[in-house]
């Protein structure tokens, strides 16, 4: 990475905010959007994540986006690196036919699923989020993208809550990068 990365990622987890007790008592929710309101954050934010993906996660030809929180970073990079933009949404968002698969959240639980037509001969996505908590939304993408034959080169997720580790769900041989880290 350049001289200053480090220095960036610093300089960006300074305008992270979190918000205790929602949107359950005892969650403490770190908030993206509060990161994202200011233009210049969204800036550095977009050529950390660039040089992370140039780096880390070289070859890639679709960056696939988890609903919602997800798309603001799928789309980003896609357009930055001229690679496919894929969705993966939550349950009956997605017209034609599609894959799905349930999954546990830090709260409650969800149905992620992906349009087949999404998924072609040699494909190699890279899978982006906004945060790992659980990794359970992190590894059903997976099980999604592996069950319809993508080739994954890894994941990347801007914060990591790392007390909650979620890596113990996401299957051996699946890289996952993380900008950010909270005990
Ligand atoms: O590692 P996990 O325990 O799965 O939790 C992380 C996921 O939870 C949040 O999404 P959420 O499903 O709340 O929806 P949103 O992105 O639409 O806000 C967050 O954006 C991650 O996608
Ligand atoms: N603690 C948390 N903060 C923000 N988003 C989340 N998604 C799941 N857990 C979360
Ligand atoms: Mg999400």
């Amino acid at each position: 990475m350049e001289g200053d990365y480090d220095k960036r990622i610093e300089e960006f987890k300074s305008k992270l905010k979190s918000f205790p007790d929602f949107p359950k008592k005892g969650i403490l929710f770190w908030d993206i959007f509060s990161a994202i309101a200011d233009g210049p954050t969204c800036t550095l934010l977009q050529g950390i994540l660039a040089e992370t993906v140039r780096k880390k996660f070289p070859g890639i030809n679709a960056v696939v986006g988890l609903e919602s929180r997800g798309f603001l970073f799928a789309f980003s990079l896609a357009a930055e690196l001229g690679v496919s933009c894929l969705p993966v949404r939550k349950k009956g968002k997605l017209p034609g036919e599609v894959m799905s698969y349930k999954y546990d959240l830090e709260y409650g639980s969800d149905v992620l699923e992906i349009q087949k037509a999404s998924i072609r001969p040699g494909l190699r996505c890279l899978i982006v989020d906004d945060l790992i908590a659980t990794g359970g939304s992190l590894s059903a993408a997976i099980h999604l993208l592996k069950n319809n034959g993508a080739d994954i080169v890894g994941c990347l997720v801007v914060m990591e809550l790392e007390s909650l580790n979620g890596r113990r769900n996401i299957p051996s041989g699946i890289a996952v990068h993380s900008l950010v880290k909270y005990d």
